[in-house]
């Protein structure tokens, strides 16, 4: 392909992931693994070149542009040898016309930095969150130990705090290795390690994880429990569920249970756990604000509107898994959002509601006490960002 026809390209994919953003669609992988499969002609090089456009313009526009020409047209403002590529030649970018709408470049729409400063996050903070972020791993201890992985991935560097993580530069490729092939690492960021940390899960408990998706933390909590014990890992997500019991068989964990839940209805499957558990997980669902690092474009999707029905969503899940713990049994309340609605608010509010609860002290090796919890950021320390809070039942 010509530099202008990768140009093109961009746009046209630049321009999928805007109506997605603003519909709720796909997200911004998924449409570029799409476009590429339906570009057959584009070489391993043309789609590198082409993703890295996308994601540059995805970086440089805090609002969601208006189309992909004017995303990368604010590229090309910084860019001379981009703006180059807009020659009109055959499959390439049009040329440029005077006065055609161009994005505006910052960090996230305004009422989004607004609410981010009134969290405490200020524009440094802020611009962190779209930094790059590095591959990290957790060492399955049921497969394999740190050593012998690093054998394998000499480039590894130690993450302080976290023996069983290793960090690697973004784009490693992992999936080639024997490790990984016999279960021995998860992929998995450093904060989300950090968080699952929180509940203090043992070998012997009966812990749940709540909104357990595909299991990234549900294995990290079965190899902090030895594989001893009982781990009920539930989701209202079919799909995301289904794959975590072929994961759980290649890690070597034995003790998870699936249950699907229905949204709202959450507590019917689950009457046989009331007042039972040691300890419940609940990552919750949210708006993701932490992890805009790897998915940049979530800022374009979010809105005050579907931010309040995450909040509602959350203290709802709040309330179902207080029902599941046992008399001094705890609850991790985790998401990874920075914004204070989600987070420090959220359990504030949890603790309003719930007289006979309270907030206890986290020992963490990372993070910066927050409300009644503590907090992630990738500026302070190099992690996605989270909020965590643990709330014990009297
Ligand atoms: C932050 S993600 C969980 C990620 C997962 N714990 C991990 O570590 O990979 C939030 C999850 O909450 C699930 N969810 C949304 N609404 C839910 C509900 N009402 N009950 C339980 N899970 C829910 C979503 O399907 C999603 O998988």
């Amino acid at each position: 392909m010509t530099p202008a026809a990768r140009t093109q390209a961009a746009i046209d994919l630049l321009d999928a992931i805007i109506g997605a953003a603003r519909d709720g669609g796909a997200s911004a992988d998924v449409l570029i693994a799409r476009g590429f499969a339906a570009r057959r002609y584009a070489g391993s090089k043309d789609r590198r070149a082409i993703r890295g456009l996308i994601y540059d313009a995805i970086r440089l526009c805090g609002e969601r542009p208006e189309s992909g020409r004017a995303a990368l047209l604010a590229l090309a403002a910084r860019d001379p040898a981009l703006a180059a590529t807009f020659d009109g030649s055959g499959y390439g970018a049009a040329a440029i016309r005077e006065g055609e709408p161009v994005a505006q470049a910052g960090i996230a729409p305004m009422w989004l930095m607004d609410a981010l400063a009134s969290s405490g996050i200020d524009a440094a903070q802020a611009a962190a969150l779209l930094d790059r972020a590095p591959l990290d791993l957790r060492v399955n201890r049921l497969k394999a130990d740190p050593a012998q992985v690093r054998a394998e991935l000499p480039e590894a560097a130690d993450i302080p705090g976290l023996p069983d993580a290793l960090r690697l530069p973004a784009d490693t490729q992992v999936e080639a290795t024997e490790a990984y092939g016999v279960g021995g690492i998860e992929v998995q960021d450093a904060g989300s390690q950090i968080v699952t940390l929180a509940g203090g899960a043992a070998p012997g408990m009966r812990v749940i994880d709540l909104c357990a998706g595909a299991g990234g933390k549900t294995l990290a909590l079965a190899a902090a429990m030895a594989n001893q014990g009982t781990l009920l890992a539930t989701d209202t997500d079919r799909t995301r569920l289904s794959r975590l019991m072929p994961r759980a068989q290649r890690a070597g964990v034995s003790i998870v249970e699936t249950r699907l839940l229905n949204p709202g209805r959450e507590l019917e499957p689950l009457a046989d756990w009331t007042d039972s558990a040691d300890v419940v997980l609940v990552d919750a669902p949210c708006s993701g604000t932490g992890t805009w690092r790897r998915n940049p474009e979530a800022r374009w999707r979010l809105t005050p509107a579907r931010l309040a029905k995450l909040v509602e969503t959350q203290a709802r899940l709040l309330d179902v898994a207080a029902t599941l713990v046992k008399p001094g049994g705890t609850l991790i309340h985790i998401v990874c959002s920075l914004l204070d609605a989600e987070g420090a608010d959220q359990a504030a509010a949890f603790l309003a509601r719930h007289p006979h609860w309270a907030a206890a002290p986290l020992a963490l090796p990372a993070g910066t006490p927050h409300g009644s919890g503590m907090r992630l950021t990738p500026l302070s320390h190099s992690t996605d960002g989270f909020f965590v809070a643990k709330l014990v039942r009297a």
